[in-house]
């Protein structure tokens, strides 16, 4: 939804828009399909192994625009809306822009919209973890009712310690016997330090239990959370960002965590004591009690109308404060490109726009919890002030004692108390149900490949040969274009066959159907007779498959790890032989820490060539049937490419390759050259057939020689210039 509302900013918003389709090319892609391309269950094992957590990143598709900083006036709104009697309290505090409601940047393309109404919370699915802590619940319950109790009880008690005590006002001391005062006095003052007792004592019970009962559940939720968004299908991550999946796992587990502890606690103890204190008002004075009761409706009106505007306020502003978080990930997780392209300050600019336009939205919120919290404070303290005058009143009269006064605003405090707190609880309770039905939201979502279930093609059996068979696809997210059309091709086994293409002809698409990270949308693909749909996914990329990215990613942790990531059950000599296999072992035994020696966040502290030489390592791990190579030299310079390409050569003996080719040198030695025009093979052979045929891979190289050609003139022209490019 485009809403253009004011003009000092709407050109740049519009450019923004327009210009900045949001980049499903990213990294974030890339650390997935490791991921995947490993088998779920690897991740998990990853995660005990290394300290730091998975960051998945989005690169930028455009530097910021829009976001200028024009200020305009303040405005002060009431609104009144929704279902007609919902009543939305608060003021707006905007600069222009801030009305800008379409995301001008690359937070275009977002799935959710901020006032996305879809999401419920789900009772069914609380209850499924509450009932595991069932006893627990109980015991706190009734720890919290039992402080409730004397919460009640106390007052009474107040109130026959102030009548004692008036049977002595006006004596003198030396008219009173101390040991018969004491005498008086002892049963109610025990009494009442034994309630005092009680009610630490069950306080500190409840609290205890509902902590225990709080951390447990979260933990739960958090673990289950994790395994349903880490085993979804790729379309998923395609539609949703880093940040706010990062988010759903911690800020909105955390508030639903807040949110029933404080829901138990206070609200129940509020609950009772609001009942309990109740009937006590009736029972010292059913005059006074129902006068006060008057007021009750107004307050209940109150409740549900400011609730269900103050909900959907507080749905806005946790949308939009995901939508902050993914703003500072994504820059962080792409230092970078962010700082190679100088785009710091947009990105500082960006985020900021984003936590103001939060900023606004929480203080709505807050603005409406304080109207409430002070229109209730108003009627309540109004009430107690009405119950002092009518029972001075009522005093004079002789139909009420000093003491059950006394009893009656205590206990009339505490019923006050108990309708303040539950207004401050509301906010709470909004906050932790959006939060929790943001959580449950994505615990129901089950992914359209089942990543364990399947086949697994008997060792007997297995040769490794692949056929796509009139293979059809398009991405879920884009479903008009097609990407590839009519797709036939065999590779048979040991057969290196390598997909050459322009960019964007579909070659990643190909080995990304192979891996089955997507479904074909017409056509089938086969693997030694074995449909892949049929096959077990965990299995085809665990064991089958072996995928050599062109920008491989690395975990944040030792060398030796990073390698066993491909089999976690390998031995340690099968890791050095990989290693050896990989050309890896000679770096790695001449660091200082050898095997053990830490890569830093995604590997950052080797050179892409070790990077590269270390992917290989673990993809040889799994000794997979199949390799797929996604151009694994292309990011390296001359010297580099030479050792890698030497390792790779060695990878690919025996083994049906796909090589992903964008260096056409590199695959000259192919069995099969296939050449693919927008999603379509249109040229089959080797490397020395295709040029005899002067077509369309003949061109091809041609025009990388000519390239290469220019490239080295600028090189020669300009030496020592480092034309690496990040990203
Ligand atoms: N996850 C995705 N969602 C939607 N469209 C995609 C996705 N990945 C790729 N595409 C689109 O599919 C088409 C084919 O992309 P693909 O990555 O297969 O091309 P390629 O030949 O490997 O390109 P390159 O040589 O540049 O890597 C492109 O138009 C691309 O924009």
């Amino acid at each position: 939804m485009l809403k253009l509302l004011l003009t000092p900013n709407r050109q740049s918003c519009w450019q923004g828009l327009v210009r900045s389709p949001y980049s499903t090319d990213s990294k974030h892609v890339l650390l997935r399909k490791t991921i995947q391309s490993f088998g779920v269950g690897k991740s998990s094992f990853l995660q005990t192994t290394r300290g730091n957590s998975l960051r998945p990143s989005l690169r930028p598709a455009h530097t910021v625009t829009g976001g200028t900083t024009s200020s305009g006036p303040r405005v002060v709104r009431v609104l009144l809306g929704g279902t007609g009697v919902s009543l939305t309290l608060g003021y707006q505090y905007r600069r222009w822009f801030v009305h800008c409601e379409a995301p001008a940047n690359r937070l275009a393309g977002q799935r959710y919209a901020l006032e996305d109404e879809r999401v419920r919370f789900d009772w069914w699915k609380f209850w499924r973890y509450l009932k595991h802590h069932l006893g627990k619940l109980i015991g706190a319950i009734l720890a919290a009712l039992a402080v409730a109790y004397f919460n009640i009880q106390i007052p009474n008690l107040l109130g026959v310690l102030v009548n004692k005590l008036a049977r002595y006002a006006g004596s003198s001391l030396k008219d009173i016997d101390t040991a018969s005062f004491f005498r008086d006095m002892r049963g109610p003052a025990f009494q009442l330090f034994g309630m005092y007792l009680a009610q630490s004592g069950f306080t500190f019970l409840y609290i205890l239990l509902l902590s225990q009962i709080g951390e447990q559940m979260a933990a739960s939720i958090r673990q289950d959370l994790f395994r349903q968004i880490i085993i979804q299908d790729l379309e998923f991550f395609d539609h949703n960002r880093t940040g706010e999946l990062v988010n759903r796992l911690t800020a909105d587990v955390q508030d639903f965590k807040s949110s029933f502890k404080q829901c138990i606690s206070q609200g129940l103890r509020s609950f009772a004591q609001l009942v309990g204190g109740g009937i006590s008002l009736f029972w010292i004075s059913p005059q006074l009690a129902s006068i006060a009761l008057v007021s009750v409706p107004v307050a209940v009106v109150m409740f549900s109308l400011l609730g269900r505007s103050l909900r959907h306020l507080s749905k806005k502003s946790q949308a939009q404060s995901e939508r902050a978080t993914s703003v500072s990930e994504e820059a962080l997780a792409n230092i970078r490109t962010v700082r190679a392209s100088a785009s710091e300050y947009s990105e500082v600019e960006l985020f900021r726009v984003e936590t103001e336009k939060s900023a606004v939205l929480s203080q709505q919120l807050g603005a409406g919890i304080a109207v409430f919290q002070a229109l209730s404070n108003l009627c309540l303290n109004g009430m107690v002030l009405t119950t002092l005058l009518l029972g001075g009143h009522f005093m004079s009269a002789n139909s009420i004692s000093a003491g059950d006064l006394m009893a009656f605003l205590v206990a009339a405090q505490g019923v006050q108390r108990s309708l303040a707190q539950g207004s401050i609880l509301l906010g709470s309770v909004i906050r932790g149900m959006t939060a929790g039905a943001r959580v449950f939201e994505y615990l129901n979502l089950e992914p359209k490949i089942d990543l364990k279930h399947g086949l697994t093609i008997p060792a007997e059996s297995l040769r490794g040969e692949v056929r796509f068979e009139g293979v059809e696809f398009v991405y879920p997210t884009r479903p008009n274009q097609r990407v590839l059309r009519d797709f036939s091709l065999v590779l048979r086994p040991g057969q290196t066959v390598a997909l050459v293409g322009a960019s964007g002809s579909g070659k990643s698409t190909v080995a990304s159907l192979l891996e089955r990270f997507y479904e074909p949308t017409g056509g089938r693909i086969t693997i030694d007779g074995y449909e892949l749909a049929h096959i077990s996914p965990s299995w085809l990329r665990g064991e089958l498959i072996g995928f050599i990215e062109q920008q491989p990613v690395l975990f944040g942790t030792t060398i030796y790890e990073n390698i066993k990531y491909g089999r976690p059950g390998a031995t340690r000599e099968e890791v050095l032989q990989a290693a050896k296999l990989s050309q890896s072992h000679d770096f790695v035994s001449k660091l200082p820490d050898g095997y053990d020696t830490m890569v830093g966040e995604r590997g950052i502290q080797l050179s892409g060539g070790q990077r590269q030489r270390i992917a290989i390592a673990r993809a040889l791990l799994k000794q997979p049937t199949i390799l797929i190579l996604d151009e694994a030299t292309s990011a390296l310079d001359a010297a580099s490419e030479a050792v890698v390409q030497s390792a790779l050569d060695a990878a690919v003996l025996d083994r049906t390759t796909l090589v992903i080719a964008h260096r056409l040198s590199t695959i000259r030695n192919a069995d099969v050259i296939v050449v693919l025009n927008q999603g379509q093979i249109v040229e089959v052979g080797n490397h020395d057939s295709l040029i005899k045929q002067r077509g369309y891979y003949y061109e091809l190289v041609k025009q990388q020689e000519r390239q290469q050609q220019q490239q080295q003139q600028q090189q020669d022209q300009s030496p020592g210039q480092d034309s690496r490019v990040y990203g």
